[in-house]
């Protein structure tokens, strides 16, 4: 997978280029570029926004700068490419995305700052029949898409094959069945008189996955009932549904 980002923050993303993603990039599984918005002004300023059109505090990121910026982008590449653009009204960016994407030979992030980027850049993309995907990383505000980008990159690259060391790990994720993980514990047996719960120690590989589906049901009803809401109906198995 060829990831590129563009940006006017570059060094942000150099996170991406850390431990596990990496190793990924290190091991020829992903190829990573980060391209600086600031390249495609022609300005002596270099201005990448605007005051808005009818008014509203802030400033919104100028058309004709990323316009060009995408195309170039694009044009590196032969490999089709999906366009990613984080936006706090964007629809939600899930783990079912994350394993959506992993499926896509190259995905293109588009980092927005001040209050976001002017829509013809998505809707001429779209018209030009390119995917797009404007996404959200939460329900709270950011002051620009890098952080979004760095979560979105991190949770797509984990998933591909020979990425993480044992991949039955993702299929434990939270979320990778539509429940929260239970808990998890490590030695020592006893710390600080708390100890690990007792079926974890007997060995008894069946008695342990249904504590641990039990743990999570649990722990999804708690914290995530609308995930529990969200299940499809033969998601749950009778024994489940005794709990
Ligand atoms: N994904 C995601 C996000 C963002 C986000 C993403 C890109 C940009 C670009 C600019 N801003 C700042 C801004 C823009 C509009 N309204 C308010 C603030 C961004 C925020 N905030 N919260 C999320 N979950």
């Amino acid at each position: 997978m060829r990831i590129d980002v563009i940006t006017i923050f570059p060094g942000y993303l150099a996170p991406l280029r850390e431990a596990l993603l990496g190793r990924a990039i290190g091991a020829g599984l992903v190829d990573l570029a980060v391209h600086d918005l600031r390249s495609w002004t022609r300005d002596v300023h270099q201005a990448v926004d605007d005051s808005p059109y009818g008014g509203g505090p802030g400033m919104v990121m100028r058309p004709q700068v990323w316009g060009e910026a995408l195309d170039a982008v694009l044009a590196l590449d032969e490999r089709p490419a999906r366009i990613v653009v984080p936006t706090p009204a964007g629809r939600p960016f899930t783990q079912a995305t994350a394993q959506a994407w992993t499926g896509e030979e190259r995905l293109v992030f588009a980092c927005g700052r001040y209050e976001g980027i002017d829509q013809r850049v998505v809707d001429d993309a779209r018209r030009r029949d390119l995917p797009v995907d404007e996404v959200s990383i939460g329900d709270y505000v950011l002051v620009g898409g890098e952080v979004a980008v760095l979560v979105m990159v991190e949770a797509v690259v984990r998933l591909l094959p020979g990425v993480l060391g044992n991949p039955a790990s993702a299929q434990q994720d939270s979320f990778s069945d539509g429940l929260l993980e239970g808990p998890a514990y490590t030695r020592p047996e006893v710390w600080r008189g708390l100890a690990v719960p007792e079926v974890l120690r007997s060995g008894n590989h069946a008695k342990i996955a249904r504590w641990r589906r039990d743990r999570a049901l649990e722990r999804t009803a708690q914290r995530r009932p609308d995930l529990l809401a969200a299940l499809p109906e033969d998601a749950l198995d009778d024994a489940d549904r005794a709990f």
